[in-house]
């Protein structure tokens, strides 16, 4: 049974089987023509067995079941379709990035780029130059595999990024004026709220132009999908600060090494850093909150520490202890372009803060501290392998989708598969470590740190996990991936929250 409301297609099955589809364009522009799939004449594609994907292909979003569990929610399946509803010298295709900058963005622009040439024989191309304000106030910069062919050994974007500039209408009337019709929105959650708000215009004005997005994000706040693109390049280009502050801390008497990684509401990279490093004897993350003075507080655990080891180190999210810092200075809550808000630099507050501690009377200790910042360094470097070849999955899974006629859609890794999930699962709510599940544990037995949490906290932590129908691995993730409706563990990345 198939249901369409407020443009989401929700088809249910047996045993509870739930499909939450992507758009077409026939949804809304019927008799299209079909053309044969270019791909079955290419002789590096014809030779793989079952190619192309079965049209009721579809990958669950749990995996982890009992054997009473209904089979749950599941999304199409990505991947090149024996028909295609654009012709190859019909396409006219445009590449936007917006949001901050995150490694591997170039590599997705190139292999749309060639993807689009090589494989579907596709020459008009045009990158929007400085984000979503470029439809409306820029050039367009034409992007052949040539141009891009070196591009992912650069970090940044080549063809620029923005935030707000969002104007709805000015971005639809450029793509209908210059006859664009497959658009790739490589951004955030932001920038996929925008990808959706563009897709209902488009529908409502029944244009034949797909809108097709590629999720990203360094802070991995994007739920659903395993892991975001440049994720693991960011957390290995953490470790060289966290080295750095370690060699330092180390190398004097009482030394204290601090290192401020980014993560706005989410603090990720923080936890997969200081897990990797192993040298990290306290992670403050947003989702865990913490005080400084005090029984259990920081404080007392840096003396601690440094009375037991002579030397440690602290990794802090960006947007970790936030509230404390509002208390202690009084300026009005600023936001960017975007409506995001803009954070206070914890990493100066607590080195500050710790300092002072250690210079009062009372708590009297020669320390030597030393405060990285290496913020920007982790974002604006180039991928890695891993994730070159991440990015390269989703920008082929993405021109596939949108040759294939798709669209408001968004092309994600689920549970190690290629899907195509539909904008508002993507932009419904932020993915968050939960600080009640498996892997923050795993950190607090490894750093040996306090949780901060008294026993009321802890009460208050389990009660906003909304329990699931039988508990599963990361029986709190907090994520409806463990609710009976969604799953995240990914075969191939591992859920972040709850890998086993
Ligand atoms: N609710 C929304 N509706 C329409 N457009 C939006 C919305 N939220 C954000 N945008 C637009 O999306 C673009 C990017 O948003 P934002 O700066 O929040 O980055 P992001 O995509 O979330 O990436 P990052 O992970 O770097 O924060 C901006 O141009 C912004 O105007
Ligand atoms: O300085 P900018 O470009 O606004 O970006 C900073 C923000 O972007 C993010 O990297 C998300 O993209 C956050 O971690 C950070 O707070
Ligand atoms: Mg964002």
């Amino acid at each position: 049974m198939e249901q369409e409301s407020n443009f989401m297609k929700v088809v249910t099955g047996d045993a509870g089987y739930v499909l939450e589809d992507v758009p077409h364009l026939i949804d809304y522009i019927p008799d299209l023509p079909t053309y044969p799939n270019p791909l079955r004449s290419n002789p590096a594609y014809s030779v793989v067995k079952q190619y192309f994907v079965h049209e009721d292909d579809t990958v669950p979003q749990k995996i982890v079941v009992h054997k009473d569990s209904p089979r749950g929610v599941h999304f199409r399946r990505a991947g090149p379709r024996q028909k295609v509803y654009f012709s190859s010298d019909e396409v006219h295709a445009c590449i936007v990035t917006c949001g901050g900058l995150c490694p591997g963005l170039n590599t997705v622009i190139r292999e749309i780029v060639c993807g689009l040439y090589h494989m579907y024989g596709v020459n008009k191309i045009l990158g929007i130059d400085g984000g979503y304000r470029g439809f409306y106030s820029r050039n367009t910069i034409p992007l052949t595999p040539k141009v891009v062919n070196d591009i992912h050994k650069r970090g940044g974007t080549i063809i620029g990024t923005s935030r707000g500039g969002h104007d709805t209408s000015k971005i639809v009337d450029s793509i209908q004026d210059r006859g664009i019709n497959q658009v790739y929105i490589i951004g955030g959650d932001g920038t996929q709220k925008g990808a959706s708000v563009i897709y209902e215009e488009i529908r409502r004005r029944g244009l034949k132009v797909v809108v097709a997005g590629i999720p990203k994000t360094i802070d991995n706040d994007i739920p659903v999908i395993d892991k975001s693109f440049g994720f693991d390049t960011a957390v290995e280009e953490a470790q060289r600060a966290i080295n750095a502050a370690h060699v330092e801390a180390e190398s004097t008497e009482n030394g204290v090494g601090v290192v401020k990684l980014m993560g706005r509401y989410s603090g990720f990279i923080a936890m997969y850093a200081t897990l990797a490093s192993r040298d990290v004897d306290c992670c403050l993350i947003p989702e865990s909150p913490f005080y400084l003075e005090g029984e259990g507080g920081l404080f007392e655990f840096v003396e601690k520490r440094l009375k037991e080891n002579g030397h440690m180190v602290i990794v802090i999210a960006e947007g970790a202890g936030q509230e404390l810092l509002s208390e202690s200075l009084l300026s009005a809550d600023q936001k960017d372009a975007s409506g995001n808000k803009l954070l206070r630099d914890v990493g100066l507050w607590i080195s500050h803060g710790i300092r002072e501690h250690f210079a009062t009377k009372n708590h009297k200790m020669d320390i030597t501290l030393k405060y990285i910042d290496p913020t920007y360094m982790v974002r604006a470097i180039p991928s890695n392998a891993s994730d070159n070849v991440y990015c390269t999955l989703l920008a082929q899974s993405c021109v596939h989708g949108a040759m294939a006629g798709y669209t408001g859609f968004t092309s994600g890794l689920v549970n190690g598969r290629q899907t195509y999930i539909p904008f508002n699962r993507i932009t419904e709510k932020q993915n968050k470590v939960v600080i009640t599940d498996r892997m923050w544990a795993r950190l607090l037995s490894s750093t040996n740190q306090p949780s901060f949490l008294g026993p009321k906290e802890v009460v208050e932590a389990k009660k906003e996990v909304e329990l699931p129908t039988g508990l599963l691995d990361g029986e709190n993730c907090k994520d409806d991936h463990q609710s009976g409706t969604m799953s995240k563990s990914s075969a191939l990345l591992g859920c972040l929250n709850c890998m086993q």
